[in-house]
C-alpha cells in the first residue's frame, strides 16, 4: 500500500503558511456549505439522562423520535463527573502539543487504526483530513496494544482507563433506553453484543489558513452502535450532520455528550434507526479537540435486522454477518459517506 506523504496539520501550522497543500484541498462539491451559514445550525435534540430511569416515559417518547428524525441527540446530567471530562480534555491536549517525535512513538502503522496519525488512508491519491488522530482499542483487553499507550503526558494513560470505565456505564445505560424507545426488553442490547468492542479516538484540529477548502474529518457513518463525542469547551463549532440534504452544524451544550446511532443499530432495527451521515470542518483561528467512543458488539456476534422489525411493509433491508467482519471491512476502506453500510445492504428490488 502506498499512502504517499502524510504531512502533520500541526507542523503545517508552524510554516505559518495562508495556503494548504493540494492534498487537502477538496473539489468544490465535496466542500458544500463548509463556511457556517447560520440558517444551518439547528440545535439537535437534547436528552436529560436523569430523567430516564424514573418511569419517565416522556423522555424515552423524546429519545425515540431523536433517534428516528436525526440519528443524533446531545445528552445532558449523563453522569460522568465534569473534573475526569476537564481532566481527560487537559491530557489529551498536553498530548497532542507535544513534541512530533514524542507523538511519533506511538505512530498509526498505515493501514491500522490505533495511535497517532491519519487513519483511513490508503493510497497517495487520496485527499487528507485537517486532523491529527490518536486512537486506542480499550475492550475487551486482547484488542489493546500496550506499546500505544502513551506514558507522557504523565497520567494520561491511566485517565483514559478511568474515563473510558465511565462512559462504557453510559452507553450501556443509553443502550438500555435506546431498547426501551423501540418497545423492547431494556436488556436486549446487552443480552445480544457480549463482551461489547469499545475504542477511543482524539480528533485535534488546528486553525486551518483555508477551511474553504479542507474538510477536518471526510463525511462518513460510524460502523459501531453507539458513538459518543465530547467537544472541548471553547474550541470552534466542528460537527456537521447531513440533515434533508444539508450539512447542519451541531452547536455544543457545554457539559453535554454529543451521541449518535451507528451502522450496527441501523441493521439490528432494520432501518428504523438509521445512521447520519457527518463530517468535521475546520475554522481559520480556533482550534478544536474531540474525543469520541464507539461502542460496538463482540466481534463474534452475528448480526441482521431483528424479527421485532421485519414484516410485510417492512422487508429485510439487511444480510446477517459477523460484527467481525463489518470491523475488517470498515477500517480498510476509506471514509466515504455511508457507503461502508454497502456491505450490508440487500438490493431492493422495486414491483414490476
Ligand atoms: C471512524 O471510525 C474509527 O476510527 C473507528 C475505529 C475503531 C477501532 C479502533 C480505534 C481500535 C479497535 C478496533 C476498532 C475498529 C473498534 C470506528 O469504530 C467503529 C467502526 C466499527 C466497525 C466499530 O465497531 O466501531
Ligand atoms: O470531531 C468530530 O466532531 C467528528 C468526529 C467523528 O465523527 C469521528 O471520530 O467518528
Ligand atoms: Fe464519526
Amino acid at each position: 500500500m502506498n499512502v504517499g506523504h502524510i504531512d502533520d496539520v500541526q507542523e503545517l501550522r508552524k510554516i505559518e503558511s495562508t495556503t494548504v497543500p493540494d492534498r487537502f484541498v477538496r473539489d468544490v462539491d465535496e466542500i458544500k456549505s463548509v463556511i457556517q451559514d447560520s440558517s444551518f445550525t439547528e440545535h439537535v435534540p437534547i436528552i436529560d439522562l436523569s430523567k430516564i430511569g424514573n418511569g419517565n416515559y416522556n423522555e424515552i417518547f423524546n429519545l425515540a423520535s431523536a433517534c428516528q428524525e436525526w440519528g443524533f441527540f446531545q445528552v445532558i446530567n449523563h453522569g460522568v463527573d465534569a473534573r475526569l471530562v476537564e481532566k481527560i480534555e487537559k491530557l489529551g491536549m498536553d498530548f497532542f502539543m507535544q513534541p512530533l517525535e514524542e507523538k511519533l512513538k506511538y505512530k498509526m502503522l498505515p493501514g491500522t487504526v490505533q495511535g497517532y496519525g491519519q487513519a483511513f488512508v490508503f493510497s497517495d491519491q487520496q485527499k487528507l483530513d485537517w486532523c491529527n488522530m490518536f486512537a486506542l482499542g480499550i475492550q475487551p483487553h486482547f484488542i489493546r496494544n500496550p506499546k500505544l499507550w502513551p506514558t507522557n503526558p504523565l497520567n494520561f494513560s491511566e485517565c483514559i482507563d478511568t474515563y473510558t470505565r465511565e462512559i462504557r456505564k453510559v452507553c450501556e445505560k443509553l443502550l438500555r433506553c435506546i431498547a426501551m424507545s423501540l418497545g423492547l426488553r431494556a436488556q436486549i442490547f446487552e443480552e445480544t453484543f457480549g463482551e461489547a468492542v469499545q475504542a477511543i479516538r482524539m480528533n485535534y484540529y488546528p486553525p486551518c489558513p483555508r477551511p474553504d477548502l479542507v474538510l477536518g474529518l471526510s463525511p462518513h457513518s460510524d460502523g459501531s452502535a453507539l458513538t459518543i463525542l465530547q467537544q472541548k469547551e471553547g474550541g470552534s463549532v466542528g460537527l456537521q450532520l447531513l440533515k434533508d440534504n444539508n450539512w447542519v452544524s451541531i452547536i455544543p451544550i457545554p457539559g453535554a455528550l454529543v451521541v449518535n446511532i451507528g451502522d450496527t443499530l441501523e441493521v439490528l432495527t432494520n432501518g428504523r434507526y438509521k445512521s447520519v451521515e457527518h463530517r468535521a470542518v475546520t475554522n481559520m483561528v480556533k482550534d478544536r479537540l474531540s474525543i469520541v467512543t464507539f461502542y460496538a458488539p463482540s466481534y463474534e456476534v452475528e448480526l441482521g435486522p431483528m424479527p421485532e422489525f421485519i414484516d410485510e411493509s417492512n422487508p429485510v433491508q439487511y444480510r446477517n454477518y459477523l460484527h467481525g467482519e463489518y470491523s475488517k471491512h470498515y477500517v480498510t476502506n476509506k471514509l466515504q459517506g455511508k457507503r461502508t453500510l454497502d456491505f450490508a445492504k440487500l438490493a431492493t428490488h422495486i414491483p414490476v
